[in-house]
């Protein structure tokens, strides 16, 4: 990097602050539902903590109800006294709620699902009935645990009516829920679709509850989508490390925060430990068993490799000139690949001259032109090229 080139002086800043959003990592959560998704306790320790180094503001764990084993990780994780604020994710209903109480955590996040599709097939209760269990559960819990920070989300979200949703909200709000949830929960969402349903349910909710984007990314919109949420106003956003979850999951944390950087730099480097995301990724893809995919955000292996000649030169002179993000930042470095068939010959004088080598102007198009020659025979690496230069310097 130049000394001209800070971390925040590429990208200008528009209006969101990172301090208008907060994120929740469900790793704990939704990831358990992906796939290869099956935390031991000591695993979820480990992600509880390395999330709280990290600075997340709020970490979202499994129902209580799911077995007697992992009601007892809640109460461990409960105990640990994070600075995050821990949350269970329990069903609108009253043995639910009881038993999420008893655990320890700060608050709990209700969902009930109000697309048809649910009403019919998961839980077969129309929209008063939901707001009738609402009022019950959220009635019980305020009576007797008033500290409890409470979230209502409406389960599939986008594939409810418009009426329903707001009628659903604005008794939720009334009641006194912290938050309301939008859930994108099979990823159909349009980025637009997101920004106008925010600004809508911000109109018939209290102006101190916030609102909560958790968003699939069945069709590639997560991060976009939750972008516009927050755009639109919203101040949660839900997020697992690599994105894990059910299906393809959801709004990966790496891709979120590097979308959100390019935004107010300064607002993410004063909130997380940036520099922590490839540990963070690097202990998911272990404990899932799966690598890093390669074009991952900031942390894929290829995130910053850097190849053509006409890239090359500019990057030499100010890798912003071909990064959006400086990758010193986040924790990782960028690779320089010189020895390509797409290389030119200012790549190919800055590595000579790292080197202690110096090519004329002629001998450099000469050796340029055979290392792009060798390239397209072979694939050449670092070594190779080091040969090579020395090699035709002496020639
Ligand atoms: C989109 C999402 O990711 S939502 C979160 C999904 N998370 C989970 O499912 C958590 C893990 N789940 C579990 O361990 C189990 O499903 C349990 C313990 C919650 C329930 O297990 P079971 O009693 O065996 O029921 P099962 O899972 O087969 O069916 C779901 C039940 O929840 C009910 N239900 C579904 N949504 C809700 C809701 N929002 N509020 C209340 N009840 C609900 C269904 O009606 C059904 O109950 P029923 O059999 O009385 O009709
Ligand atoms: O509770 C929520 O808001 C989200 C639940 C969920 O995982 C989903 O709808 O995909
Ligand atoms: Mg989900």
């Amino acid at each position: 990097m130049t000394a001209t080139d800070s971390p925040t002086d590429r990208v200008s800043a528009p209006p969101i602050q990172a301090r208008s959003w907060a994120i929740i990592d469900s790793t704990l959560r939704e990831g358990e539902q992906f796939a290869r998704g099956n935390f031991k306790t000591d695993d979820k320790i480990e992600i509880a903590k390395a999330l709280d180094a990290f600075g997340i503001e709020y970490i979202e764990l499994t129902t209580p109800m799911v077995s007697a084993a992992t009601a007892a990780d809640i109460r461990k994780l409960a105990s640990l006294n994070l600075k995050a604020k821990l949350l269970t994710h329990v069903r609108c209903a009253m043995d639910d709620v009881q038993r999420a109480v008893d655990t320890g955590v700060d608050g709990l996040d209700l969902l009930f699902g109000t697309s048809s599709f649910l009403r019919e097939f998961s839980h077969g209760k129309n929209i008063s009935q939901i707001i009738e269990s609402a009022q019950t559960v959220i009635g019980w819990i305020k009576a007797n645990h008033p500290n409890l920070e409470l979230r209502f989300s409406a389960e599939d979200t986008f594939r409810s009516e418009e009426a329903d949703l707001m009628a659903v909200y604005k008794a939720v709000s009334d009641l006194g829920v912290h938050r309301v949830g939008l859930a994108d929960t099979v990823g159909v969402a349009t980025p637009r679709q997101v920004y106008t349903l925010v600004r809508e349910v911000r109109k018939v909710i209290h102006s101190e509850c916030g609102i909560e984007f958790h968003g699939h990314n069945d069709t590639g919109c997560a991060i976009s989508n939750a972008y516009e949420a927050v755009e639109a106003g919203a101040t949660h956003i839900d997020t697992t490390i690599l994105g894990i979850g059910e299906r393809n999951g959801i709004t990966p944390l790496g891709g979120f925060l590097a979308r959100m950087f390019t935004l107010d730099p300064q607002g993410l480097i004063d909130k997380y430990n940036l520099d922590m995301l490839p540990q963070l990724d690097q202990m998911i893809a272990r404990m899932v068993g799966l690598s890093i995919p390669w074009n991952n955000y900031l942390t894929g292996e290829f995130a910053y490799n850097h190849k053509a000649g006409m890239h090359l030169k500019a990057i030499y002179l100010n890798p912003g000139a071909y990064e959006a993000i400086p990758p010193e930042v986040f924790g990782v470095g960028r690779r320089i690949q010189a020895a390509s068939k797409v290389t030119g010959k200012h790549a190919i004088a800055y590595k000579a001259r790292e080197m202690g080598l110096h090519y004329g102007e002629d001998a450099l198009r000469r050796v340029t032109d055979h290392i792009k020659e060798l390239a397209e025979q072979d694939e050449l690496d670092d070594a190779h090229l080091e040969k090579l230069l020395r090699e035709w310097v002496s020639a």
